[in-house]
């Protein structure tokens, strides 16, 4: 089974034990840019993903005891078959999720084969000096813990994905990844590059299918030591019941509704245009400051400044260069974005930005939106919309922008723009998640803890911390007492 998707091919069946596996059950591609199906799909049920586990399991028995600089050359490989492939993979992305293909092809897909080349080298230097215990010698290692299950969303699926892949791969795991049945096309071109690369039959295996038949048999399946899920709150729960019944160890990236303070000593355009970058890839970013706080005396300034801006968004196909923001990933988010918006006009709230689809374009074009001063307990406020759609708030002092900030049951990112360096220190220091960026946004380095407090997630994923969490640290401690004389 294959589809050519902007003149690239692409095997459409799991990828299990290094051969491709059908399933009699198809799900389709659609694509969002024109609601026009791209590909039939194997959609999985428990019996692939059986045969997945059991590949996996295999496959850790040699690679598990893979050494390291194995390890890390085949990781090195698979950055260089990314790097080849950025074209395709691009094209295929953008048609398939609706992101900007200048993007996926500048910023994305670079990322990915850097996902890979990040964990790789730091595999090579993963190390926690001996400690003595009076006299005894202590020592840290690091052991794969066996098959990981990986789940990941369809807003940056091959960039979401091979973020918690390719640190799996190199803590000696193997993998069997489901990929978004809403963006599922950039995972089997993976498999591919993962093919080419050498990587033994097994040890990445990718299982398409829908998350409440595929990905819950995976999350449910003994032989998984470990889940890392990035996704929507209530799918997280569900998958932390199934991984209570084995005990499984999980790693969670979840949603936000994260805020973003502008104190009136702040460079007003950096204030403007990185607040008018919370539309980007049409408001589907976990980490976008979707509430913009704003301090009193600016508040008419940064309002009209920030309107201008952000009415000179250009949107359409995502395929032109041209253009800031594209589609809504599918109908049923489309309408679920609508939903908010409609209910928070019904509570009698009037957008002063967009506030509907946009007719222009028609299809899952949805436009940025902007609502004033929701009440406190305004669902709008509360609740993660993952689309273009921001409040903007004041406040008067920065004890209240910090009491708003944190008044959320998510605390995933926050972002502080002021002039103030020390301003900015007390204030990020006192903001409740897992990331604050101070006059910036998005500067990512892998060497970050990532992750989010609250509803946000649980765990962190990044540098050591993800090494900690794919593997079974272990501590051995050496006596000074007892060797043999041989010995
Ligand atoms: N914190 C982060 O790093 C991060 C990054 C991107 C997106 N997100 C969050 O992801 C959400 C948007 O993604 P979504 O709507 O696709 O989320 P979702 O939870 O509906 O789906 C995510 C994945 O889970 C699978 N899934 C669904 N039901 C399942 C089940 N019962 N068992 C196992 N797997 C199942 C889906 O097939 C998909 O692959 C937003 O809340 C967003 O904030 C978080
Ligand atoms: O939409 C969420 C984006 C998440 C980004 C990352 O997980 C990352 O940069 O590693």
């Amino acid at each position: 089974m294959a589809a050519t998707v902007e003149g690239v091919e692409i095997d459409t069946r799991h990828w299990i034990g290094g051969r491709r596996v059908d399933s009699a059950d198809r799900f389709q591609s659609i694509s969002p840019i024109d609601e026009t199906p791209i590909a039939d799909v194997a959609s999985a049920g428990s019996a692939e993903i059986e045969q997945a586990a059991a590949a996996a399991q295999t496959a850790f028995k040699t690679w598990g005891r893979t050494g390291r600089e194995e390890r890390a050359r085949l990781l090195h490989k698979i950055a260089d078959g990314v790097e080849a492939n950025i074209e395709r993979l691009a094209v295929v992305e953008t048609r398939d999720n609706g992101s900007l293909l200048r993007s996926h092809r500048r910023g994305v897909m670079p990322r990915v084969a850097h996902n890979f080349r990040f964990f790789a080298d730091w595999l090579l230097q993963l190390d926690h000096p001996d400690f003595d215990t009076r006299g005894h010698r202590n020592h840290v290692s690091w052991d794969p813990a066996g098959v990981a299950a990986i789940i990941t969303p369809w807003n940056a699926p091959l960039m979401l994905g091979t973020w918690r892949i390719a640190p799996a791969l190199a803590s000696g795991c193997t993998v069997v990844y489901k990929p978004p049945e809403w963006a599922p096309l950039t995972a089997s071109l993976l498999a591919d590059i993962t093919a080419e690369a050498g990587l033994p039959d097994g040890v990445f295996n990718v299982v398409q299918g829908l998350g409440k038949t595929a990905g819950a048999a995976l999350t449910r399946h003994p032989k998984v030591r470990r889940i890392s899920f990035t996704g929507s709150v209530p799918t997280a729960k569900t998958i932390a019941a199934a991984a209570a019944e084995n005990l499984v160890p999980l790693s969670f990236e979840l949603g936000g509704k994260s805020p973003f303070i502008v104190f009136a000593d702040t460079d007003l355009d950096l204030a403007v245009s990185t607040a008018v970058g919370q539309y980007d890839n049409a408001g589907q970013v976990c980490l976008a400051g979707t509430r913009i706080l704003v301090e009193e005396s600016i508040r008419a300034k940064f309002l009209a400044a920030f309107t201008e801006k952000a009415q000179a968004i250009r949107q359409g196909d995502p395929r032109d260069e041209t253009i800031d923001i594209g589609p809504q990933i599918s109908r049923p988010h489309f309408q679920r974005i609508d939903g908010f918006v409609r209910r928070a006009k019904e509570a009698g709230l009037q957008p002063v930005l967009g506030g509907g689809p946009n007719a222009k374009l028609g299809g899952l074009y949805y436009q940025p939106t902007l609502f004033l001063d929701p009440p406190e307990n305004a669902e709008i406020l509360r609740e993660e919309v993952f689309g273009p759609v921001l409040c903007l708030q004041s406040f008067r002092t920065e004890e209240q922008a910090i009491a708003m900030a944190n008044d959320t049951e998510y605390g995933l990112a926050g972002v502080v723009m002021t002039g103030d360096e020390e301003r900015a220190k007390r204030v990020s220091a006192q903001i409740n998640a897992g990331l604050v960026w101070n006059n910036c946004f998005f500067v990512r380095d892998l060497r970050q803890p990532f992750g989010g407090n609250g509803k946000s997630g649980i765990g962190r994923e990044g540098g050591t911390w993800s090494f900690d969490f794919y593997c079974d640290v272990k501590a051995s401690i050496f006596s000074p007492n007892g060797w043999s004389k041989n010995g």
